[in-house]
């Protein structure tokens, strides 16, 4: 649906001054998939994702969607693609002289659509999402939740392929933040709309993403199935992305430290997937180690209803014991992640 091949914007001129914020990205955002993008702030999301609708110039590569070189178009082209992607927003960006209603209807009064066709796309597209009371009600009127559900609304206006999600639910508090997914889930589902968003949080990703890709400095470091990324990661950024989406009780959150002091213990996360036989292979790790394993938190987790388990524990940071503990991982194939250090 989207391809991006070595795609990358440079602000300004080349050479000194300049300042490349995306480059070389080679990514393919699946048809009828929710692909994510998260990194942390700067990384380059915003810029990657404005480049897909045209809002930002590709200055090398390309971006291609449904095989359409978005750079190679024109004013008209890029009009035509723009009624054919939809975009939603961290603050909304909701115009608040306009009623919910007027806000939906205005990407079609702008496509030139008649006032009888706008009413019979506007109230269906309100039911869609929960607001089919609020079709009168300002933005002020409206709480955070339902200003995105206005925003999502409008977005699907033009009946886009593709839908991007700019830090949609940034602002918004954890319990809405979960309601407004769910909402994007179920379009992705019911629609078959492709959604690509970018975010900084690891939680967004794993609710509702299949496949993610991570971007840092400009770059994507590391992409694929969102099961395979947040079970095994490989990056080191995306293991900090991971790390702090962890829910580690606090005291053990604020304790870590990224290097070891002597007596310090190391904190590791064991991944369990599906086969993996959670219990024995604890057990077996105590015996191995002596009695010095402590288990400090644990969770079955699910992503795309596939289902793993994390157990985070302790033991002696001394280089014997890490050095067996790591030849009683290569043999049993438990995936293991080194978190930090605690005393
Ligand atoms: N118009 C511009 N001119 C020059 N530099 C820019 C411009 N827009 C963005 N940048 C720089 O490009 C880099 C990437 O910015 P971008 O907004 O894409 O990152 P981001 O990952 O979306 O960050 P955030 O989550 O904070 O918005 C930043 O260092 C930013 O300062």
């Amino acid at each position: 649906m989207v391809a991006l091949k070595g795609a990358g914007k440079r602000y300004g001129p080349a050479g000194e001054g300049g300042f490349t914020a995306v480059e070389s990205v080679d990514l393919t955002v699946e048809r009828s998939a929710i692909t994510g993008i998260i990194g942390r702030s700067g990384a380059g999301k915003s810029t990657l994702i404005r480049m897909v609708n045209g809002l930002e110039s590709v200055t090398s590569g390309k971006v291609l969607v449904d095989g359409v070189d978005v750079g190679a178009l024109g004013e008209d082209g890029l009009r035509g693609l723009r009624r054919q992607i939809g975009m939603i927003f961290q603050h909304f960006n909701l115009l608040s002289s306009r009623t919910a209603f007027d806000n939906v209807a205005l990407p079609l009064e702008i496509a030139g659509v008649d006032k009888k066709a706008i009413r019979a796309k506007v109230g269906p597209l309100l039911d869609l999402v929960g607001l089919g009371d609020k079709a009168g009600s300002y933005p002020s009127e409206l709480s955070g939740g339902q200003k995105q559900r206005v925003g999502i609304a409008r977005a699907l206006a033009t009946d886009p392929k593709l839908l991007l999600s700019d830090e949609a639910t940034s602002a918004l508090d954890p319990e809405t933040t979960q309601s407004i997914l769910e909402l994007l889930k179920r379009i992705n589902a019911d629609l078959g709309l492709t959604v690509l968003l970018i975010t900084h949080e690891m939680e967004v990703v794993k609710t509702i993403a299949s496949h993610v890709a991570v971007i840092d400095a400009g770059r994507i470091v590391e992409s694929g199935r969102t099961f395979d990324v947040y079970t095994n990661p490989q990056h080191e950024t995306t293991r900090t992305l991971l790390a702090s989406a962890l829910k580690l009780p606090n005291w053990l959150r604020s304790a870590v430290k990224p290097q070891p002091s002597a007596g310090d213990r190391v904190l590791v996360r064991l991944v369990f997937f599906g086969d993996t036989a959670f219990q024995p292979l604890t057990g077996r790790l105590v015996a191995e180690l002596g009695s010095d394993v402590n288990i400090l938190a644990g969770a079955i987790e699910e992503i795309s209803g596939e289902p793993f388990g994390s157990l985070v524990v302790s033991y002696s940071a001394e280089p014997d014991v890490v050095a067996r503990a790591n030849r009683f991982y290569a043999e049993t194939g438990l995936t293991t992640e080194v978190l930090g250090y605690v005393a």
